[in-house]
C-alpha cells in the first residue's frame, strides 16, 4: 500500500476524491472460479508493430513510457471492447520486497509487480482527456510480473531507470511493449477506475492470467528510482506504489478462458 505522506496514501484519497468510494473502483481481487466464462467474449488483438514510443519519465509516483498517438499505429481491440483504443503509456507499479507489490490480486494472492498498458477511445472521444472521464473511455490493459529468471527484453527499460532516478525524462526509442507480453493472452475484464487519483471510472480492465517473468535484480532497479526531485533534500525510495483491492460492489468478472 502506498504509504508516506499526504497524497499518497490512498486511504485519505476519498477526502480529495469522493469517487475513490464508487462503485467501480479498481483493484480487485480477482476469483477465477467466481469469473463467468463469456465464450462471446473474443481474443484481444494487440497491433503494436510499428514504433510510436517517445521517452521515460519519472512522473514522482511511476516510471512511465509514452507513445506517440496522433494516429491508430498502436492500438488494441477485440476482446470487450467494441473497437480500437490507442496506446497512449505503460507504467508500473511494485512493492518494496517479495511478493507484494501488484495492484490486482487473484484469489487473495498478490505479484511482486504489475504492468498497466493505457489506452483510450479515439473513435468515439476527441482527445484523451476526454476519454479518461468517459465510463468506456479507457481500456487498461494488466500484466502481473513475477520474480525468476532475467526477462530478456525488460532489460530495455530497466537499463534506462538509472537515467530517470529522479522526477525527469528521457527519450527512448523503437521500443514495442509486445515484447512484454506473456504466451497466453488469456484475461479476466470488468469494468473498473484509475487506480491513482483522480480514480475515474473510466476503464475497461482487461488482466493477463499468465505473467511475465523478470528477475529480482530487474525489479531491484525501479526500488532504487526516488519519489524525490534532485533539487530536493528529502530522498523518498519510489516503492509501493500500489492501491490495494477495493470492494466488488456487485461487479461480475468475465473471463475469455
Ligand atoms: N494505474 S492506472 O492504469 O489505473 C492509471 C492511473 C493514471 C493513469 S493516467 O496517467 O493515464 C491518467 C489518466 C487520466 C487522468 C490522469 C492520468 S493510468
Ligand atoms: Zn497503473
Amino acid at each position: 500500500m502506498a504509504h508516506g505522506s499526504g497524497s499518497n496514501c490512498p486511504s485519505v484519497w476519498h477526502k480529495n476524491y469522493p469517487v475513490a468510494q464508487g462503485n467501480r473502483q479498481s483493484p480487485i481481487d480477482i476469483v477465477p472460479h467466481q469469473a463467468l466464462h463469456d465464450p462471446s467474449l473474443g481474443p484481444v488483438v494487440l497491433n503494436y508493430d510499428q514504433c510510436t514510443s517517445m521517452n521515460i519519465t519519472n512522473n514522482g509516483h511511476s516510471v512511465v513510457v509514452q507513445f506517440d498517438d496522433s494516429d491508430d499505429r498502436s492500438v488494441i481491440q477485440g476482446g470487450p471492447l467494441d473497437n480500437p483504443y490507442r496506446l497512449k503509456q505503460f507504467h508500473f507499479h511494485w512493492g518494496e520486497k517479495g511478493c507484494h507489490g501488484s495492484e490486482h490480486t487473484v484469489a487473495g494472492n498478490s505479484y511482486a509487480s504489475e504492468l498497466h498498458l493505457v489506452h483510450w477511445n479515439a473513435v468515439k472521444y476527441k482527445t484523451f482527456g476526454e476519454a479518461a472521464t468517459a465510463p468506456d473511455g479507457l481500456a487498461v490493459l494488466g500484466i502481473f510480473l513475477e520474480t525468476g529468471d532475467d526477462h530478456r527484453w525488460l532489460h530495455v527499460i530497466t537499463d534506462a531507470l538509472y537515467m530517470v532516478k529522479f522526477k525527469v525524462s528521457t527519450t527512448v526509442n523503437c521500443f514495442n511493449p509486445k515484447c512484454l507480453l506473456p504466451s497466453s493472452l488469456h484475461y479476466w475484464t470488468y469494468l473498473g477506475s484509475l487506480t491513482t487519483p483522480p480514480l475515474h471510472e473510466s476503464v475497461i480492465w482487461i488482466v493477463l492470467r499468465e505473467p511475465i517473468i523478470v528477475s529480482e535484480k530487474q525489479l531491484g532497479k525501479f526500488r532504487m528510482l526516488l519519489f524525490t526531485g534532485e533539487e530536493e533534500d528529502q530522498r523518498i525510495r519510489m516503492e509501493n506504489n500500489f492501491r490495494p483491492p477495493q470492494p466488488l460492489k456487485g461487479r461480475k468478472v468475465r473471463s475469455s478462458i
